[in-house]
């Protein structure tokens, strides 16, 4: 047979698609901010978002601002408290319980981790369940995995959203999430079953990792630990949301990178969020939409189409 009709063409590297969090979350943007004049008219008020942060932590503090910020930019009312890091525990409760019976705040956000000394737990429970924009309070968490409507956390709630936007439906597929957090694994495992995934969910006492992430069609990473998921681990096709960030030092310059080894995995994923400018400013984006619905729900006013 003749050479040149048997010849392969040389099979181009792969390349993943680059989930744009960025971008995702401007669109959302658009609607929140269009959402607010009508609840402001219909209340004579703003929707209200409070942050509380306890000590001085800079990277927490870098959040706390970008969250101020957005709030702000979004037409909605803020309030910052900035608490020192020897805060006591009946303090920081008592301003719990104050942002609970102020009326002009409809969500409230108690920046994690605390200083060691304060009791996690018990904070979060004291949050009012119909402020807790962030879903972390028990009724929250319950209500998400009774397969009820509540708060809902808001990196998991923005993981979800670019993974539909991704792949449309979800049912049947493989997910996994690497990490068990009450703030990230948990929630993010309880979603994704409710949208019919198949859930596997991974931590450090998971034994052959690699193997369980190669099943995977999604993979979910919030663990916490720079490029700890290798490219090789990837089933060709799937997509990959990395939560991670964590601040190294790389030929001398500061940077942040994700659990997920980026320019591995690129060459197997069919998509992957990059880091920074994935997961990230979903977390702020929908903590903004979280504080529309609960604003809306207290007022009893209808929940506007936002996602
Ligand atoms: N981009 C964003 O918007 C957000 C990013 N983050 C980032 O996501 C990461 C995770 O956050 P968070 O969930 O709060 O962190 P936590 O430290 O609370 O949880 C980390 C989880 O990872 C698991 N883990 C640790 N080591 C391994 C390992 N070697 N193999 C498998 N699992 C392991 C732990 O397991 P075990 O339970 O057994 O200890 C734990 O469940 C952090 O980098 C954080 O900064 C968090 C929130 C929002
Ligand atoms: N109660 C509570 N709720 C949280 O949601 C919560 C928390 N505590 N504690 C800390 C983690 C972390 N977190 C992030 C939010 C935004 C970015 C973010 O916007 N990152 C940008 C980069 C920002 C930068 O350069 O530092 C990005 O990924 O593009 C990252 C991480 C929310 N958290």
């Amino acid at each position: 047979m003749d050479q040149a009709l048997t010849k392969i063409p040389e099979e181009k590297p792969m390349s993943a698609k680059i989930i744009d969090g960025k971008a995702y979350a401007n669109g959302l943007a658009s609607k929140i901010t269009a959402a607010v004049p009508s609840f402001n008219t219909a209340t004579g008020r703003l929707p209200g978002l409070a942050v509380v942060l306890v000590g001085s932590d800079p990277a927490s503090e870098i959040y706390v601002r970008s969250k101020v910020l957005k709030t702000r930019e979004l037409g909605m009312r803020s309030f910052e408290h900035i608490l020192p890091s020897d805060t006591k525990q009946e303090d920081l409760l008592r301003l719990v319980t104050d942002l609970n019976a102020d009326d002009a705040v409809d969500g409230i956000l108690v920046q994690l981790p605390l200083p060691k000394h304060l009791d996690e737990n018990a904070v979060v429970s004291a949050i009012d369940p119909s402020k807790d924009v962030d879903g972390l309070h028990p009724e929250n968490a319950g209500r998400l995995t009774a397969g009820l409507s509540g708060l809902i956390s808001c990196t998991p709630l923005g993981c979800l959203m670019l993974l539909q936007a991704q792949l449309g439906d979800l049912s049947g597929l493989d997910a996994i999430v690497v990490g068990r957090s009450i703030l990230v694994g948990k929630p993010m495992a309880a979603l994704l079953l409710r949208a019919n995934c198949t859930v596997t969910i991974a931590h450090s006492r998971t034994r052959n990792l690699p193997d369980k992430v190669r099943q995977a069609d999604i993979v979910v990473a919030a663990v916490g630990q720079a490029e700890m998921i290798k490219g090789d681990w990837i089933k060709p096709g799937a997509t990959v949301i990395d939560v991670g960030t964590t601040r190294v030092e790389r030929g001398g310059k500061k940077k942040l990178v994700g659990d997920v080894e980026f320019e591995a995995a690129m060459q197997t994923a069919a998509a992957i969020t990059p880091v920074p400018g994935g997961v990230g400013p979903m977390t702020i984006m929908t903590l903004m939409h979280n504080t529309v619905v609960a604003a809306h729900r207290r007022s009893r006013l209808a929940v506007p189409q936002l996602c």
